[in-house]
């Protein structure tokens, strides 16, 4: 059992552990999801960092392309305006040769839609078409613009719908010079807009990506949207304003991000960038939804993830937690069961220690057979070091053998019966070496263990051995008493003198008799008799003398009564004997027998004898009645009867 302190200390450290963790998940939780989150910042301005380098190089990329081809362009104007000053220096223009001459510089330019020249009125007259229809631009304001100016370069004009072909298109114009340096007209080529526009198309952009060429003024020459409508108001100037305030802090190009398209709608980050020779402009605008979308499937992806990973550590938290606090639970309940059996430990400790009893607690000890052979002292109490002399360090830890140097440990078979059976015994035994008698309650509360608690019963044995000694005295002394009471009971009952009954003894016994005698329907006869002239051997002889005649006549009626018969000494010299199953004639016949005997047979005072007679009365059951004081008087009228007939008689009652 582990100890409650470090129960307590381990249920203490559990629970900051388990705080500790808790913090840990929620802060990996915390970490996790902040970093994901900046991640996906990071991500995202990456992304954007991507869409802003990937609009700024297309729309370099598209700039030099079509400053290429406007220069490639205004090279074939060039070299057309050449021819046409090479040929007025021969003094006459060869019409069939300057028309193949700018047939030649359209095949070399496939953007080109035509390449034509106008006289100083701007009559159409020159051109890699042959135009069957007269055609005058000198309304235009790019005709009016160069015929006004001799020094003016190549003009590029606003997108303009064209009178020839009926298509909107971009006219890039120069000033052709007579030789004088006078005006001759002006050489022009245009691209058509929507081939323009088509020419975009090369670009691999995503849906929704746009390029736009802007003239120098902003109006609208080509647009062209990925995968969605591409109309547009051509020559249209209106702009967002994110790119307004772009153009105006940055007029040469710059990066922006625009919120709604004023066209479409669509969400763009814009690279814009102004040709620096012809001022064209070309705005590319990327959605960057491919970019956004990578940034999305990554964003998407971690979200996921941190998701699952927010899920499974709270998931795991909460499985941590249940278990923990299950585990807790556990060691509250371990601590509760751990606290009582401390109290009990300590208890049983505190009445173990305070116990008057010796107590010892005791282990077998088997041999290689399992045969107990001896047995271990594995604790005792200090009652038992005070009764036994012998100290806890010299005993507990030792064998029984080893402690009482005896070959055999003591009560070894009484004790192995019990740590094997289980069954509590307890028995008696004087330890004669310590003067001292001890009641041994021997008990097992586990197999081969056994704990003997020694009761001193000396002072009991010594009160029990005095008790003992005091009974047998006191039986004694009853045995005296009732000696004494039985001769108390003679002499209450019996006459002293003759050693006959008494009349307080006839008085109850004369009852029974009657009783028994009416009950089983016998006879009762009572014989009062008297010595005759008893006062004369008184007075004659003496007292003594008279007390030695009442002593023998006593010995003659003893000797002549039957086992049944009850004689007793009724008064001074008168005696009455009770004779049960006697008529009267039966009683009578006795009674004067004896009186007979008696008469004959005198008493010797040394030499002298002395003649002695009685009277006697009979008086019967059922005959004369059956009332004992009845009977006594019927019985003592009959004795007086005798006496006043003459005495040394019997006579029965009438
Ligand atoms: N020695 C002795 N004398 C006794 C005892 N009890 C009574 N007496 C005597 O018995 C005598 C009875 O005398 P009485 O009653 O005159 O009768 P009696 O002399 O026998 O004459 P009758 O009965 O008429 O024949 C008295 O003298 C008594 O003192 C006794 O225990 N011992």
């Amino acid at each position: 059992m582990m100890p409650l302190d470090n129960t307590n200390s381990r249920t203490s450290n559990l629970r900051v552990n388990r705080n500790i963790l808790l913090i840990a998940i929620v802060v990996a939780i915390i970490s996790v999801s902040g970093l994901t989150y900046f991640a996906a910042l990071y991500l995202y301005q990456q992304a954007q960092v991507q869409t802003e380098v990937t609009t700024r190089n297309l729309a370099r990329s598209i700039e030099q392309n079509i400053s290429e081809v406007v220069g490639s362009i205004d090279q074939a104007l060039l070299n057309t305006s050449d021819e046409f000053a090479r040929q007025q220096s021969t003094g006459k223009i060869n019409d069939h040769q300057l028309n193949l001459f700018m047939q030649r510089q359209l095949r070399r330019h496939e953007h080109l839609a035509y390449i034509l020249a106008t006289n100083e009125r701007g009559d159409v007259v020159y051109g890699s078409d042959v135009l069957t229809t007269r055609n005058n631009i000198a309304d235009r304001d790019y005709f009016i613009a160069l015929r006004d100016n001799s020094d003016a370069d190549v003009l590029l004009t606003r997108l303009l719908l064209g009178r020839i072909y009926k298509k909107w298109v971009w006219i890039f114009v120069r000033r052709l010079n007579k030789q004088d340096g006078r005006f001759a007209g002006v050489v022009f080529a245009g691209i058509f807009a929507d081939k323009l526009g088509e020419s975009f198309s090369k670009y691999q952009l995503d849906r929704g990506d746009s390029i736009v060429l802007r003239d120098a003024d902003l109006g609208i020459i080509a647009r062209q949207v990925f995968g969605r409508d591409n109309t547009f108001l051509p020559t249209d100037k209106t702009i967002s304003e994110a790119f307004r305030q772009a153009l105006k802090s940055s007029p040469m190009g710059a990066t922006y991000a625009s919120g709604a398209s004023s066209i479409d709608g669509v969400n763009r980050t814009h690279s814009f960038r102004r040709n620096e020779k012809y001022g064209f402009i070309v705005n590319v605008g990327v959605s960057g939804e491919h970019e956004f979308l990578q940034w999305r499937r990554l964003a998407l992806i971690g979200l996921v993830l941190v998701g699952f990973f927010v899920i499974a550590a709270s998931a795991f938290a909460w499985l941590l937690l249940r278990s923990w606090y299950a585990h807790e639970r556990n060691l509250d309940g371990v601590l509760v069961s751990q606290r009582a059996l401390a109290e009990s430990e300590e208890k049983f400790h505190s009445l173990f220690c305070s116990m008057s009893e010796g107590v010892a607690l005791h282990r077998l000890i088997r041999n290689l057979d399992g045969k107990a052979i001896d047995y271990e002292i594995i604790e005792v109490n200090p009652s038992f070091v005070a009764q036994t002399g012998l100290s806890r360090e010299l005993v507990v830890g030792k064998s029984a053998s080893q402690v009482y140097n005896l070959e055999v440990a003591p009560f070894l078979d009484k004790y192995v019966r019990v740590a094997e059976g289980g069954e509590a015994i307890q028995f008696e035994e004087c330890f004669e070496q310590l003067e001292k008698d001890f009641l041994i309650h021997v008990s097992s509360p586990k197999l081969d263990h056994f704990a003997t608690v020694f009761e001193d019963i000396t002072e009991r044995k010594k009160w029990q051995k005095s008790q003992s000694e005091n009974l047998q005295k006191l039986e004694l002394q009853y045995q005296q008493i009732v000696k004494l009471q039985e001769q108390l009971m003679l002499q209450v009952l019996r006459d002293p003198l003759t050693g006959l009954h008494n009349r307080r003894f006839m008085d109850e016994a004369l009852m029974k008799e009657l009783a028994r005698a009416k009950r089983e329907n016998y006879s009762l006869s009572l014989i009062m008799l008297d010595l005759d002239f008893f006062k004369r051997v008184n007075d004659t002889y003496g007292h003594a003398v008279g007390d030695q005649v009442l002593i023998t006549l006593s010995k003659h009626l003893r000797a002549h009564a039957r086992e049944s018969d009850i004689v007793c000494r009724y008064g001074g010299e008168e005696f009455l004997v009770a004779m049960p199953h006697m008529t009267p004639e039966q009683a009578f016949r006795k009674i004067d027998s004896l009186r007979q005997i008696i008469a004959q047979t005198p008493v010797m005072y040394g030499s002298i004898p002395i003649s002695i007679t009685i009277s006697a009365g009979v008086a019967s059951f059922p005959e004369n009645g059956d009332d004992i004081d009845a009977l006594l008087r019927l019985a003592d009228n009959a004795m007086y009867q005798s006496k006043h007939d003459g005495r040394n008689r019997v006579s029965l009652s009438k």
